[in-house]
């Protein structure tokens, strides 16, 4: 029987499920035969020296590859072939390892551009400002503005991105993708090129986003420090297969975690 299309998933759920999945590029193998799953509510981690196949998994995830073996499974649907915007309106929001931003529009404008995935309204209204259109601008721009507060950037609201230090580029980012009000949010390397107090920063605020709104996190992240204090679980990858998944303590203890990240200086 097929699952319904938007199933009620309770904390702890099997949010989503990645099963065998490989993917290739001509003779290179990024991924082999990784399995693993993302409950409702959890902050997970995937970790794993450099070239691992980190990003490439949650390229993956959110759409912007597709497997070239196995299956990924979100809400007990199996995801058919979808492209990241589609992803994205299925509830799937991510932030890169590069920040990827409009850098000569203003932090509203770009957190703005992440909610018009929500905006029903078509175009023809929307270029008026009129009608449903106005009504629902209003609406948006009203969530725009707590993601704004709760990101504590209200400073920066008019300022083009492009002229902010790195640290709240990247907290910007996350606000575009917040906007979006995803059920899952995929972070790739959310605290590189922070300084302490930036990552303290960006740890609370991914704490608070999960305990606050329940979203499911995924998160890739070289500081073994922020991945051992906000994850419940962690799966540890390395020549693009999985080697460890469990708590971290339970990875953190794990032989063949300790001798993958042996000599490797993260
Ligand atoms: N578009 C691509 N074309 C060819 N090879 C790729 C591509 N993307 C990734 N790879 C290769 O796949 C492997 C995994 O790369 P990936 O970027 O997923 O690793 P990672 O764990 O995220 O690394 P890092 O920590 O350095 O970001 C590497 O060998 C990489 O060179």
């Amino acid at each position: 029987m097929r699952a319904p299309d938007n199933p009620v998933l309770g904390k702890g759920d099997v949010l989503l499920a990645v099963d065998n999945v490989s993917l290739g590029f001509g003779g290179v193998k990024a991924l082999t035969d990784v399995s693993f799953d993302i409950r409702k509510s959890e902050i997970r981690a995937i970790i794993g020296p450099n070239g691992a196949g980190k990003t490439s998994m949650l390229n993956c995830i959110n759409g912007f590859y597709y497997p070239t073996e196995g299956r990924i499974t979100f809400k007990g649907i199996k995801r058919p072939k979808m492209r990241p915007h589609e992803a994205a309106r299925g509830g799937i929001a991510r932030t890169f390892q590069n920040v990827a931003l409009f850098k000569s529009m203003s932090t509203l404008d770009n957190i703005m551009a992440g909610r018009s995935i929500k905006m029903h309204s078509n175009f023809f209204w929307q270029l008026f400002r009129h009608g449903p259109a106005m009504k629902e601008e209003v609406e948006h721009r009203r969530f725009v503005e707590e993601i704004i507060d709760f990101l504590e950037i209200q400073h920066i609201r008019k300022v083009p991105v492009g002229r902010l230090p790195y640290g709240l580029q990247k907290r910007v980012e996350l606000g575009r993708a917040l906007a979006m009000e995803p059920e899952l949010l995929l972070l790739d390397e959310p605290m590189a090129g922070m300084n302490l107090e930036e990552k303290e920063d960006m740890s609370r605020f991914i704490l608070e986003v999960n305990q606050q709104y329940g979203t499911t996190i995924a998160l890739i992240e070289h500081d073994m420090g922020v991945v051992m204090d906000l994850s419940d679980r962690v799966v540890v990858l390395e020549y693009g297969r999985k080697i460890a998944d469990g708590t971290p303590s339970e990875v953190k203890s794990d032989q063949r975690v300790i001798d993958a990240y042996l000599g490797v200086a993260h």
